[in-house]
């Protein structure tokens, strides 16, 4: 699904990305765990065309993302609250995107169903901005937007990121069903190992731009990852 090739990111002459290879299956579930500034960010903003490489390209089903739009289709994606739109409130911003991918009013109720426990009653029928909401619950429109259009590719950086705990858990759980009822390529990034594990079948980390490792998810991963990380 995706191909990331020799691709190197430089600001300022300093290297922040560079990754000779990465390939990510059709239904796979890749979590990209590192510490503070080690590029994750950086490389799903490539993957997404919203930045460029200085070297190098990433391929979605083997089109090169900075030249087409047709991964647009079936992509769905959420890095930051800067994919919002602030003026709106969640349920006109989910009907702009629903209205981008041709969804009906009746699709977007649909499809939003499986988020009500997740928005647990904060989100819709608010009236208020989504300037107004809270950063987990700005998180939680974001991440359900992404979802909106049912993408065979789901992008997410930090999905957990300022969620309190019964909504990461139900988080995980809409992930995990995302992944087995409609075999998602998922890939996110997360500071919470234990989360991403229980979400993801592959873990890579990365190191300064690098990836330093590249697991399959078992039972002895979490404590191998708490190794790793206890400097
Ligand atoms: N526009 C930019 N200009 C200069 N440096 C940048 C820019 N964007 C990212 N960087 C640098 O690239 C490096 C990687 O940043 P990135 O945000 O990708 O890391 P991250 O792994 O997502 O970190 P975090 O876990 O803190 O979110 C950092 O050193 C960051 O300062």
């Amino acid at each position: 699904m995706i191909e990331v090739r020799n691709i190197e990111k430089s600001y300022n002459g300093t290297v922040v990305v560079n990754i000779p290879e990465l390939t990510i299956a059709t239904g796979e579930a890749v979590g990209v765990v590192g510490n503070n500034g080690a590029g994750k960010t950086t490389l799903f903003r490539m993957v997404l065309d919203l930045i460029r490489p200085s070297k190098g390209e990433v391929y979605s089903k083997g089109t090169n993302v900075a030249k087409s739009e047709e991964w647009k289709d079936y992509t769905g994606s959420h890095l930051d609250e800067g994919f919002l739109i602030d003026y709106l409130t969640a349920e006109e911003y989910f009907k702009f995107i629903g209205d981008l991918h041709g969804l009906s009013d009746g699709d977007i109720t649909e499809r939003l169903l499986p988020f009500m426990d997740f928005f647990n009653d904060e989100i819709l029928n608010q009236r208020k901005y989504i300037r107004d909401f809270s950063k987990g619950n700005q998180k939680k429109i974001g991440v359900a937007a992404a979802a909106l259009s049912d993408p065979e590719l789901l992008i997410l950086d930090e999905p957990f990121a300022n969620l309190d705990p019964s909504s990461q858990i139900r988080l995980k759980n809409l992930l995990r069903s995302l992944r087995e009822q409609k075999r998602i390529t998922l890939l996110i990034s997360s500071h919470d190992l234990s989360h991403v594990i229980e979400v993801c079948e592959r873990i890579v980390v990365m190191e300064k731009g690098q990836l330093v490792q590249d697991m399959q998810t078992n039972e002895n991963t979490l404590s191998e990852l708490e190794t790793y990380f206890t400097v």
